[in-house]
């Protein structure tokens, strides 16, 4: 039977399945005990992220390498390695994406927010048109996938069509979409939950035919609870724009997702304040109905630009369909013209410097 040294150095070149390193390196064989008389090993095995399909896996592929060397019985046990531990190994984790975007052409700009209803959605999709109207190839995910409100804000019908293996984005105002709501029967409940969700996202990545891009938008969902924190988890990682209404408070909600970003490696790259104020068509005075402050606030405090700060506006209708503001109020598009640029200029820097 295999000693104690031994069994910890087979275990320690299987690789951690969340950060694909060998346990060897990241320290995460914690524990092997032996009962040589009942011929049982128990171990325990720190590891990248719990709860996940990856720890399933490999359970039975520990179980079954052990078994393989003599055990008739095993044990088991996890825990989730520590931070710096992670963060040091991070640079290796298993992407979902596969070579579509391998060549690191495609920008991953992420939108998020603190909680519902702040209007990220109508963030995503007016930024998107605006990369898209500034002659950018641009996509867009709707990974908020217990709200998925993109298709509607666009006013899209459609559903995609899918060619061979391949899913083919519906397009809108110059912009690739690919949402939830392709793929759900109307008004059921989505309750997706880990693994099935990862294989929702991945698939949006690879099955998926996205063609060139140069901007890919996330629309994530709202919020600092599991959910979100899944899906920060699962996407590669990306730049970030957080938004907030300018309440105090509602910043400071939104600090928390802004956390969680860090915390998941996801570079902020600013702020969007919406629902700014409320601007008179009659007299031009701007009433700032939701307070003041929290926009700029919220920038100082994660150290990033405030990249724009919108008014409200009244949804806007082309022909029969909802049209996002870009397309319709010149105030409001000027505004978000602006952001995509900013956003432009930020990775035209950065290229060049490469
Ligand atoms: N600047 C604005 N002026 C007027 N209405 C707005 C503005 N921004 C968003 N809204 C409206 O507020 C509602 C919520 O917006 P949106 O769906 O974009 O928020 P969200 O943060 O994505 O919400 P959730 O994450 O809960 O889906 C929508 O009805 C949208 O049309």
């Amino acid at each position: 039977m295999l000693s104690t040294k031994e069994v910890e150095a087979l275990l320690g070149e299987m690789n951690d399945p969340v950060l694909n390193v060998p346990f060897s390196e990241t320290e995460g064989v914690v524990e092997v005990k032996i009962k040589e008389e009942k011929e049982h090993v128990s171990v325990k095995l720190a590891i990248g992220r719990l709860g996940g399909q990856e720890q399933l896996d490999l359970q039975m592929k520990v179980v079954d390498l052990l078994k393989e060397n003599g055990f008739a019985t095993v044990g088991i046990r996890f825990e989730e390695l520590e931070d710096d531990l992670i963060n040091e190994h991070r640079g290796n984790e298993a992407s979902p994406i596969e070579s579509q975007f391998s060549d690191g052409k495609t920008e991953f700009i992420s939108v998020a927010s603190g909680k519902g209803g702040v209007g990220k959605s109508t963030v995503s999709v007016n930024l998107a048109v605006s990369l898209a109207k500034a002659g950018k190839k641009v996509g867009i995910i709707d990974a908020d996938i217990y709200g998925f409100s993109v298709p509607d804000m666009m006013g899209i019908v459609d559903k995609p069509a899918v060619e061979g293996e391949k899913i083919i984005p519906v397009e809108r105002y110059g912009v690739q979409v690919i949402s939830m709501a392709f793929f759900v029967e109307e008004n059921t409940p989505v309750i997706w939950r880990g693994p099935m969700l990862g294989k929702m996202l991945t698939s949006f990545f690879n099955e998926v035919q996205w063609g060139e891009l140069d901007y890919l938008i996330l629309d994530l969902p709202p919020g600092t609870g599991d959910v979100a924190l899944d899906v920060h988890q699962m996407l590669p990682h990306s730049k970030e724009i957080i938004v907030t209404t300018p309440h105090p408070t509602a910043a400071f909600v939104a600090a928390r997702a802004g956390s969680m970003a860090l915390h998941t490696d996801h570079e902020i790259i600013g702020v969007v304040e919406n629902m700014s104020y409320f601007e008179s068509e009659v007299s031009g005075q701007k009433e700032y109905v939701f307070g003041t402050g929290g926009g700029e606030k919220l920038a100082l405090d994660l150290d990033v630009p405030l990249l724009g700060q919108v008014p409200l506006g009244q949804p806007k209708w082309d022909h029969d369909d909802f049209a996002p503001s870009i397309y319709k109020d010149d105030k409001i598009s000027d505004i978000y013209t602006e952001i995509a640029n900013s956003i432009i200029e930020k990775s035209e820097d950065e290229q060049s410097k490469e």
